[in-house]
């Protein structure tokens, strides 16, 4: 049976325990990924390969880490013209919305008289993208990754991904890459290929900043790496809530509520709704469309929605408040909105990954091509970081320049403040100040 809760009568426990959702399992693998991070830390590319070999089931040579040009060029033409149409669609949208995030390279404002001061914005000049493939292959979080990297103007690029059964890159997730100029492709994954990204091996560079989405073990050991190297918003294992009052379609509802039921056992997929008639309608809908899932994307969903440790489920609220209430506390990473006036209800959300309004915005369409980003911040991270963007790539410096005149309005201030706090040097540094001798302080 799908799980169902009514959110007024749920123990604390249970609500303590869907609120951190996959957060769990990532902790429960933290110490087994330690040893991986450490060894490749330590042994570099030799540990790489036996655990591409132990984890993957490929063995590879050193040589074979990096993908070669010939196998770029060789994707092109593997690739079936259909699936080309949809990426090219696909990636064209994600760099359109992208390209609009751009902010100015710097700006300025006088904050008073003499006092210039503004940012000057940047690209990361190291940037590594991880692209999983465990549970199948995602040329969708390559582009989704590549394009705001690319457009923000990062010089070296990396992508490191895991090989698939017989050591290949799928053809799509290279062509995407391609199309999106990035070219340095690693296949290598989990823990051991974000240790190689952070602290650099014989083959691997290492770089500024990872980023990108992962099962448990990826996710795990980036937040071992905290410190180490720059670790991006925490996006690990996939969840959606639906929010929908009585206009919403149980039959879409129930389709919706597998999209990211079906990634893998550790997602989360909520349908929050103060509608009886629907919440019923729905559970009934669901094990037939379960069932008819192929083998494995059915144990997933199964998992999620239906097994005692599943994090998915149907909740009744008493009204839309609290259903609004309880999204906001649960800051879902994808959040579809299917009631009557979602525009409305918009104003009142206020923590989510993204917002997926009305019946014709599934969140697969957002996963793959309106051009909004679909790598999210993950186990209830929404309710501080947003939507990767081409700001992860970019940073941002701030500059200012005072002339004589503003020079002379602070000096004062400068002194009291740097007393007060007792430093000295601070304060004898606007003292006596030779600044009229100085042509670069003018007007
Ligand atoms: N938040 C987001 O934006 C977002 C986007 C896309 C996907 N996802 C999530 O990313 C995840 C992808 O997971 P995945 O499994 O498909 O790919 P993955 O690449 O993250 O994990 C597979 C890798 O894990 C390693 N591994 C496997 N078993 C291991 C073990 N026992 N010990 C240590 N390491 C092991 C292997 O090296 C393998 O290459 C899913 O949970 C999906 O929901 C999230
Ligand atoms: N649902 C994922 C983000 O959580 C994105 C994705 C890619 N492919 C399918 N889904
Ligand atoms: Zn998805």
């Amino acid at each position: 049976m799908v799980h169902f809760y009514e959110l007024a009568t749920m123990d604390a426990a249970q609500r303590r325990r869907l609120l951190r959702r996959a957060e769990l399992r990532i902790e429960e693998v933290t110490e087994r990924v330690r040893p991986i991070v450490e060894d490749v830390r330590t042994r570099g590319d030799a540990a790489l390969l036996e655990y591409t070999a132990r984890f993957d089931g490929v063995e590879l040579s050193a040589e074979r880490l990096r993908v070669s040009a010939e196998e770029i060029e060789r994707a092109h033409h593997q690739l079936d013209s259909r699936m080309r149409a949809a990426l090219e669609q696909a990636i064209r949208n994600v760099k359109a919305f992208h390209q609009r995030q751009l902010p100015h390279e710097q700006w300025y404002t006088q904050v008073m008289p003499g006092v210039m001061a503004g940012e000057l914005v940047t690209p990361i000049s190291s940037v590594g993208l991880y692209v999983p493939r465990g549970k199948g292959a995602f040329p969708s979080v390559m582009y989704m990754l590549a394009a705001p990297a690319s457009i923000a103007g990062v010089a070296r690029i990396v992508v490191c991904t895991p090989p698939g059964p017989s050591g290949e890159i799928d053809a799509a997730s290279l062509v995407a890459a391609d199309l999106c100029g990035v070219h340095e492709i690693y296949r290598v994954g989990g823990a051991q290929a974000i240790a190689a990204l952070a602290y650099g091996t014989e083959t691997i560079p290492r770089v500024h900043k990872i980023t990108g989405p992962g099962s448990g073990y990826v996710a795990a050991a980036k937040r071992l790496l905290y410190g180490v190297v720059d670790v991006g918003l925490p996006a690990g294992p996939s969840e959606a809530i639906l929010l929908a009052d009585d206009s919403a379609d149980p039959e879409l509802v129930a389709r919706d509520l597998l999209i990211e039921a079906e990634h893998g056992p550790d997602s989360s997929s909520l349908l929050v709704t103060p509608a009886r008639p629907l919440a019923e309608a729905v559970r009934q809908l669901l094990p037939a469309k379960i069932a008819a899932l192929p083998e494995w994307r059915r144990a997933f969903c199964r998992a999620v929605l239906e097994e005692e440790k599943g994090t998915g489920g149907i909740i009744l609220t008493r009204d839309m408040e609290e259903a609004v209430a309880f999204v906001n506390e649960y800051a879902p990473e994808h959040l579809e909105v299917q009631v009557r006036e979602p525009f409305a209800l918009l104003t009142q959300l206020r923590n989510a990954g993204e917002i997926l309004l009305g019946p014709a915005t599934p969140i697969c369409l957002g996963n793959y091509c309106i051009g909004t980003n679909a790598i999210l911040p993950t186990g209830g991270f929404a309710h501080t970081f947003s939507a990767t963007s081409v700001h992860d790539f970019l940073k941002r410096t701030g500059v200012a320049y005072v002339t004589a005149t503003g020079y002379r309005a602070l000096e004062e201030t400068t002194r009291m403040l740097a007393e007060f706090e007792g430093f000295p040097a601070h304060a004898a540094a606007v003292s006596e100040r030779p600044l009229a001798t100085w042509p670069e302080a003018r007007e």
